[in-house]
């Protein structure tokens, strides 16, 4: 069952102070969704921080993950508090959880359990009162399976799974995100900026946004700055959006098509869709993404 993140779910999962496992492409909101938590939750008065796992060089990550004394390691030269510290009595955003250096899960599943952390060279735990929420752009199952992310960390973490859709998947909040955008940024650069004309919404609807809510804040920006007031045209878009055609994504099948043939280029043109994204292609095309591997495998090998 898909799951969406509707306010009602995310103010649900604020009433608790349970973890939560975010899943979504890049840009869909998944930090946004995360900070919405916090904010709706008795914690919002209190720190909100997010540690990105793949931003992070993996030889800083244990320190910036469980702090550290100074002269704990060369070039300590002041002691700092890490992100558990940090977040006390506040929430925790561990983003990008499946690039967190597989040797680090079992000591960040046993900081979790135990609500105690001990910076690296010091004697003494400290005891800290965090919710964590964790977010990843990687099928989670498929992480786990892959070696990337251990079960029993995914499973503590995912106490509530949040799982938003790609843009493409929910163009109905196209109108609503651009009119929240427009607005936006015309207060940002002085515009007056009335709305979208109509002809202008279906090309922001056909396009396949494969930077989901992250392209269309900045396509909109661009937008207004060009247009400055009145209606936002098609002309002002980026030439590539402006010619997005409604394409219903059909699929065009020569004649005497084979089964097979019909099935290979169906998975081909799911992955360009997706931007190459195969968990996403087997789930829209209701296979398991084991099998759309395997076949990507095999045809390979034919050549
Ligand atoms: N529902 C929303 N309302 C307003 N802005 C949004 C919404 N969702 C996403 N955005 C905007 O889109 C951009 C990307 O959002 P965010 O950083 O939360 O995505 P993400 O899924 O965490 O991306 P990544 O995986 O790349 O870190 C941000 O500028 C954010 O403000």
């Amino acid at each position: 069952m898909r799951q969406c993140a509707t306010c009602a779910q995310l103010s649900l999962i604020a009433s608790t102070d349970a973890g939560a496992l975010i899943t979504g492409e890049s840009g869909t909101g998944k930090e946004v969704a995360a900070r919405t938590i916090h904010e709706l939750s008795t914690r919002a008065s209190q720190p909100f921080v997010a540690i990105n796992a793949a931003a992070i060089p993996e030889g800083l990550m244990e320190s910036e993950i469980f702090g550290h004394e100074r002269g704990a390691f060369t070039g300590a030269v002041s002691s700092r508090a890490g992100c558990f510290e940090q977040a006390d009595r506040g929430t925790l955003l561990l983003d990008e959880l499946a690039e967190m250096p597989i040797a680090l899960q079992p000591k960040l599943l046993r900081v979790l359990e135990d609500g105690r952390v001990r910076r690296l060279g010091s004697a003494r735990e400290a005891a800290f009162d965090v919710r964590v929420i964790a977010a990843t752009n990687r099928d989670p199952m498929t992480a786990v399976d892959e070696g990337k992310l251990r079960a029993d960390l995914m499973y503590r973490l995912n106490v509530f799974s949040i799982v938003l859709p790609a843009l493409r998947e929910r163009t109905e909040d196209i109108p609503l995100l651009a009119r929240h955008f427009i607005h936006l940024f015309n207060h940002k650069h002085g515009a007056e900026v009335h709305a979208m004309r109509e002809t202008t919404m279906d090309r922001l609807q056909a396009w396949h946004w494969p930077g989901n809510v992250r392209e269309l804040r900045n396509v909109i920006e661009r937008s207004v700055v060009i247009a400055r007031h009145g209606w936002i045209e098609p002309s002002h878009l980026p030439p590539h959006i402006g010619a997005a055609k409604p394409t219903g994504h059909s699929l065009e099948l020569p004649a005497h098509t084979t089964l097979a043939e019909a099935e290979r280029l169906l998975i081909r043109t799911t992955l360009e869709r997706t931007g190459n994204n195969k968990a996403e292609t087997a789930r829209l095309l209701g296979l398991d993404v084991k099998t759309i591997r395997n076949k990507l495998r095999s045809w390979a090998l034919d050549g």
